[in-house]
C-alpha cells in the first residue's frame, strides 16, 4: 500500500510537475492480476484497483490498517470500469457490468473480484472509515439518481449519475457516482467548485489510449494541472477545484468522503475569477 500524505494549499505553488503528480496522481490504479492500494490521508481515504484473472482476487487487508480484515472499520464504494465480472461479498453475489456501483457495509469481511468471459474487469474502489454498518447494495450503471448538466454549446454537457449518496444507497462517509460526457462535449466540472468539508477523488475512464484529461486543481485564484491518461485516479483535497477538459469525451467516477453528504453543499468557483 502507498500513503500518501495530505497537502496544505500553501505547499501547491511551491510545487513542480512531478511533485503535483507524485502527491496527487494515482497513475497505476490497475495491474493485471493485482490489488494496488493508495492510502490518502486527506479524509483517510484508500483508493485501491482489482484486475482479477481467472482465478479471481481477494480483497486484502493491509499492515497500514492495523484492521483483521480491510471492511473492517471501513466502507466501500465499487465500480466496474473493464469487462463485466462479478463480486461475492460474505457469500452473495453481486453482477457487475461495465460502469456498475457496488456500496460494501462496514463488516463485510470476505470479497471476492472475478472478471468474465468478455475480458478482464477492473475494479475501481473507494474507501474511507466508517462509524455503522449499511447493506451492501448494488446499483445497475445508469439506474442512480440522474442529472443532465451543461451545454453542448459550452462543450460541457453530461449526465451525472449518483448511486451512493444521501437520498439513494446509504453510507456513512462515502458519496460516489458517474459522470459521462456526451460526444462532443469535453469540460467536466465547470463551473467548477470546492466542498471545504470533504475531499474528493476522480478516476477516468473510457478514454482512449491516445487522448488526455488536463485536470485542473488547487484553489480558484491559484490552478495547477495534472495532464491524466486513461484509467488514472487524481485526489483532490477539500481546498481544491477538481475540474478538467479531455482531448475526447470520457466518462469518470467520482467519489468523496468527509463530513456533510449533501451533493450539493459546493462553493462554486466563476469561471471568470479562476486564475
Ligand atoms: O460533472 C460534474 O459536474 C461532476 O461530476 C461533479 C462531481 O460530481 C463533483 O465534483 C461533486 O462534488
Ligand atoms: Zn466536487
Amino acid at each position: 500500500m502507498e500513503t500518501r500524505y495530505a497537502t496544505s494549499p500553501d505547499e501547491l505553488p511551491l510545487m513542480d510537475t512531478a511533485a503535483i503528480r507524485e502527491r496527487f496522481l494515482v497513475d497505476e490504479v490497475f495491474r493485471a492480476g493485482e490489488v494496488t492500494a493508495t492510502y490518502s490521508h486527506q479524509d483517510r481515504v484508500v483508493i485501491l484497483g482489482a484486475q482479477p484473472g481467472p482465478d479471481g482476487l481477494e480483497l486484502p487487508t493491509f499492515p497500514e490498517l492495523r484492521a483483521e480484515f480491510f471492511l473492517q472499520r471501513r466502507e466501500a464504494g465499487v465500480v466496474n470500469v473493464g469487462a463485466p465480472g462479478t463480486i461475492v461479498a460474505d457469500g452473495v453475489e453481486h453482477e457487475m457490468a461495465h460502469g456498475g456501483c457496488l456500496y460494501l457495509g462496514r463488516g463485510t469481511r470476505e470479497v471476492r473480484f472475478t472478471s468474465g468471459d468478455e475480458g478482464d474487469a477492473r475494479f475501481y474502489v473507494f474507501s474511507a472509515p466508517a462509524h455503522t454498518d449499511f447493506p451492501t447494495t448494488a446499483v445497475a450503471p445508469g439506474q442512480g439518481t440522474t442529472r443532465e448538466l451543461g451545454e453542448q454549446s459550452t462543450s460541457n454537457r453530461r449526465t451525472l449519475n449518483q448511486y451512493i449518496h444521501a437520498n439513494g444507497v446509504r453510507s456513512c462517509q462515502v458519496v460516489m457516482g458517474v459522470t459521462t460526457l456526451h460526444d462532443g462535449s469535453m469540460w467536466n466540472t465547470l463551473p467548477a467548485h470546492t466542498h471545504d468539508r470533504r475531499m474528493e477523488a476522480y478516476l477516468y475512464f473510457d478514454l482512449p489510449d491516445d487522448a488526455r484529461v488536463v485536470h485542473l486543481m488547487g484553489q480558484p485564484t491559484e490552478t495547477r494541472h495534472i495532464v491524466m491518461a486513461n484509467e488514472q485516479a487524481v485526489i483532490s483535497p477539500s481546498w481544491s477545484i477538481h475540474s478538467g477538459v479531455g482531448t475526447h469525451a470520457y466518462s469518470f467516477v467520482w467519489a468523496m468522503a468527509g463530513e456533510n453528504q449533501e451533493f450539493d453543499d459546493m462553493d462554486p468557483a466563476g469561471i471568470t475569477d479562476l486564475r
